[in-house]
């Protein structure tokens, strides 16, 4: 077989890239949005339902994983692919951000970071090379380094501090991941909003030769120009022939920023954690299906699209779900979200394969000011 892991650049309209990344469990058309597919379901959908959005690629959590069944238990049924029924690629982060936004009594050396399980108090070490390890039992096919991201606003001795030692666990993380054909582990740029910070990072990364470069620490509280700044001083900083991944983001606009800023892959729990409370992404901006002013609209989200969920219900059935908290209202609207965010990703290939990208933008950016929807 060719080479088992390859990203191809196939058209630039100004910083944006039109990509391919083919594996061996199939190919990631970027830029493209993943699916967070948190213990191992992308929450109230099936995984048909998530690949007939158009989805190439989910996100599976190895916090969660590696906390309830177990890494083992998932290695011992066949991995994750088989545990969840997903044929296609899989991205798993490190664990790493979830220890510090869900575990109890959390402690970072530089060994790892040792905590207290959330669901039974279990005590668990993690370190860099442990994450790796994990991310194999689950089969993954995309494993992220082991990283420490700081909140913003932070002080710069922190923030490098963070970054340095982030950088000494790549450096584990690729000892321990090894040479695995078909398999990629991506380090994380650090750095918060420090451009100095953010040179360095890149550039010893990407002296590493990894296959792919996540853009961390960002979207963690900072202003959105700040976060646009940043990608501005990295992403120029990293080998242009290697996919750029920007985690935790985000919304639409986000996403139409970042690409224009060179970023190819994004996750965010957006989209499924919104319509499990009722908000639905559309064309037109954001509905909240809460609103009593929906009550009576027979219309459907959107009449011209293809995912049923948008097109076969009326605004008045999923409001009355959502108010009688009833768990189709979660998976309707999580259904139309997922289905809006590939349609979005799949309008920006288009558009960055037909040079059309800037005029695209402002044209989906303008449809969201509409007003009343
Ligand atoms: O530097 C980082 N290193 C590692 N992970 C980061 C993440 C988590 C990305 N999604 C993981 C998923 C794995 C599967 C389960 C769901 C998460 C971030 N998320 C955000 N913003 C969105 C944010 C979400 C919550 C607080 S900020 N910035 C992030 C920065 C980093």
């Amino acid at each position: 077989m060719s080479e088992p892991f390859r990203f191809q650049l196939q058209a630039k309209d100004g910083a944006a890239r039109l990509g391919a990344i083919t594996m061996p469990r199939g190919t990631i058309r970027t830029p493209a949005f993943m699916p967070v597919g948190t213990a191992a379901t992308v929450k109230t959908l099936t995984m048909d339902q998530v690949r007939g959005t158009g989805a190439d690629i989910i996100l599976g959590n190895t916090y969660h994983l590696m906390l309830r069944p177990g890494a083992e238990r998932v290695a011992r049924l066949g991995g994750l692919h088989e545990f969840a029924r997903w044929p296609h690629p899989i991205l798993t982060d490190s664990g790493g951000f979830q220890v510090m936004s869900l575990a109890t009594l959390r402690k970072l050396d530089e060994k790892g970071v040792t905590f207290r399980s959330h669901i039974d108090g279990a005590k668990y070490e993690m370190s860099p090379e442990r994450s790796i390890e994990i991310q194999g039992l689950l089969d993954s096919d995309i494993q992220m380094q082991l990283d420490e991201c700081v909140a913003l606003p932070a002080a710069y001795a922190e923030v490098e501090r963070a970054m340095e030692l982030s950088l000494r666990w790549a450096e584990r993380c690729r000892i321990a991941f090894g040479d695995q054909p078909g398999r990629a582990m991506f380090g994380i740029v650090q750095g918060g909003a420090e451009p100095a910070l953010r040179e360095r990072s890149a550039l010893v990364l990407k002296a590493m030769d990894l296959k792919g470069y996540a853009v961390g620490g960002l979207a963690v509280g900072e202003p959105q120009q700040v976060m646009l700044d940043m990608l501005e001083v990295t992403c120029p900083l990293l080998p242009a022939e290697k996919p750029r991944y920007l985690m935790g983001v985000g919304t639409p606009d986000d996403i139409l920023k970042s690409v224009a800023r060179g970023i190819d892959m994004f996750d965010c729990v957006m989209p499924t954690r919104a319509g499990r409370h009722g908000l639905a992404f559309t064309r037109r901006g954001r509905v909240n299906l809460r609103n009593a002013r929906h009550a009576d609209d027979h219309r459907p989200l959107d009449e011209e699209s293809d995912c049923p969920a948008a097109r076969d219900y009326s605004r008045a059935y999923l409001h009355h779900l959502i108010r009688a908290q009833e768990s189709l209202g979660a998976m309707l609207l999580s259904w139309n979200n997922i289905a809006y965010y590939q349609n979005l990703m799949q309008g920006i290939r288009d558009a960055i394969g037909s040079g059309t990208f800037v005029s695209h933008a402002e044209k989906i950016s303008a449809s969201w000011a509409q007003g009343d929807i």
